[in-house]
């Protein structure tokens, strides 16, 4: 018998695009494997890369051929927003040309709504700051109460006007341009990396160098690197200075070019925890073990720690499962808290308990997802003791539930893990996981995983 049910959150709808799936589809009923689940999985471009690709390229000289994009709801908002901008972007497949505006935007005034996407939200701005014009900026529910005034106050004081619709600093605004100043910034990066990331990549196009330095400790500094990296696939290379912590800027115009991303490690994720959980292997190609500067890399060395082997290569990365994991310790997710929701998900089946440290940023994501993973966990009877910035999660079988993935990709994603691994759990909402990975579902399925869509009373 499923236990006893809290109401379940009601989704931002607005907020999925055309490219999402499972709409109005209430439930999803996920395992048990009856198996190990053996495959190869081959994923799409990673968000992080495909929206700052998009971006980027918009903003450069000359056509761009962005190979390997992403199709989800992150990169349909970002992709909808540089078309509002006037952008040319013709899509075949996962190939995405692009005709640089080369830093004046075509259609200087407009709404431009951003969805869910904590890349569009945090990088358009700024991007928009660096041209003239003057545009309304909307997102989803959600992304209106996450973090934005830190970036904010940084390009008001560059030179951009800045009203707010309602109470607080974020979205929805407002924003004119006229350029941006040069010399330098101050950037609080404590509680998202994505301000930096959007900073950064607007910064050439001031009239003089711009210098930013990161106050505070930054979150998940690796992002910050993989937009230096791609700016300079553009042909834009800022110097570091004090230990990292400040950039130097120079000004300059990105250069088109042809580009092909690495699928997302972070969705990867979820696909090697399923070989984890089920003693099985899965292979996911064209990832390069040893240069991908993705944070979420990270994981495979816990993988490891947990009792898996991790077979790395330059275009695949390989997990084969455990006969039982191994728990027991304590991990820092400062770097790649992304997958703090995954871990806490495979903990319940390793033979000591995990406490997550040093995420209190994710308290910003798409949910609380702190206190969700804690009240989803505890639906399903397993013991969790949740801290200001992480939880400790003890082993334990989970019990029957239908479970709330509070809009969320990653709680529907990592609450399926759980599901594989026991009996008679429902997680409501499927299509949430539209916001990176729309087939999520089918490909469980294709894997060998049951998975079955229902509705209420079934
Ligand atoms: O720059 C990026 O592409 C991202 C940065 C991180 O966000 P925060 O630094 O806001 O935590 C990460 O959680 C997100 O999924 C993607
Ligand atoms: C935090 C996330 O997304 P966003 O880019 O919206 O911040 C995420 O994908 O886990």
């Amino acid at each position: 018998m499923e236990a006893q049910q809290s109401p379940l959150q009601s989704p931002d709808l607005e907020a999925r695009s055309p490219w999402s799936t499972h709409a109005g589809v209430p439930f999803v009923q996920v395992g048990p494997v009856p198996a190990a689940i053996n495959g190869t999985i081959r994923l799409p471009g990673s968000k992080s890369l495909t929206n700052r690709a998009l971006l980027i390229a918009a903003m450069a000289k000359g056509t761009s051929r962005i190979e390997g994009i992403l199709r989800s709801d992150d990169s349909y908002w970002c992709l909808d927003a540089l078309a509002r901008l006037g952008i040319k972007v013709s899509l075949h497949g996962d190939t995405a040309e692009i005709e640089g505006c080369g830093g004046s935007w075509p259609v200087p005034s407009g709404e431009l709504y951003v969805g869910a996407a904590g890349t569009v939200a945090r990088f358009l701005p700024a991007m928009l700051a660096a041209g003239n014009g003057t545009w309304t900026v909307t997102g989803s529910k959600r992304m209106s109460k996450r973090p934005l005034a830190p970036l904010l106050d940084v390009l008001s004081g560059l030179g951009a006007t800045i009203t707010y619709k309602h109470a607080g600093q974020g979205l929805p605004l407002e924003l004119e341009a006229r350029g941006l100043q040069g010399g330098s910034a101050v950037l609080p990066a404590s509680a998202s990396s994505q301000f930096m990331s959007g900073l950064l990549m607007a910064a050439s196009y001031a009239r003089e160098p711009l210098s930013i330095r990161m106050d505070g400790s930054t979150v998940q500094p690796g992002y910050v690197q993989l937009t230096l990296d791609m700016m300079g696939d553009f042909g834009i290379f800022p110097v570091m200075a004090d230990q990292g912590r400040t950039l130097h800027v120079p000004t300059g115009v990105y250069q088109g070019c042809t580009l092909r991303l690495e699928p997302d490690v972070s969705t990867c994720c979820y696909f090697w925890a399923l070989a984890a959980l089920t003693g099985g292997c899965v292979r996911t190609p064209h990832i390069n073990a040893f240069r991908s500067r993705q944070p979420d890399m990270e994981m495979l060395d816990i993988l490891e720690r947990m009792g898996c082997t991790v077979l790395r290569g330059a275009d695949y990365v390989e997990v084969q499962g455990a006969q039982r994991l191994k728990g027991g310790f304590t991990v820092s997710m400062h770097r790649w808290s992304d997958q703090t929701l995954t871990l806490a998900a495979l903990a319940p089946f390793a033979d000591g308990p995990i406490t997550l440290t040093d995420a209190a940023h994710i308290r910003h994501h798409e949910c609380d997802r702190i206190s969700a993973i804690c009240s989803e966990l505890r639906k399903l009877v397993i013991q969790v003791d949740e801290r200001p910035d992480g939880l400790t999660v003890y082993p334990g079988q989970p019990k029957p539930a239908l479970v709330d993935p509070h809009d969320d990709h990653r709680m529907a994603m990592s609450l399926s893990l759980l599901a594989v691994k026991a009996e008679g759990i429902r997680i409501a909402d499927p299509g949430c996981v539209s916001k990176t990975c729309p087939d999520y579902f089918e490909r469980l399925a294709q894997l060998g995983v049951p998975v079955q869509f229902t509705s209420e009373g079934e």
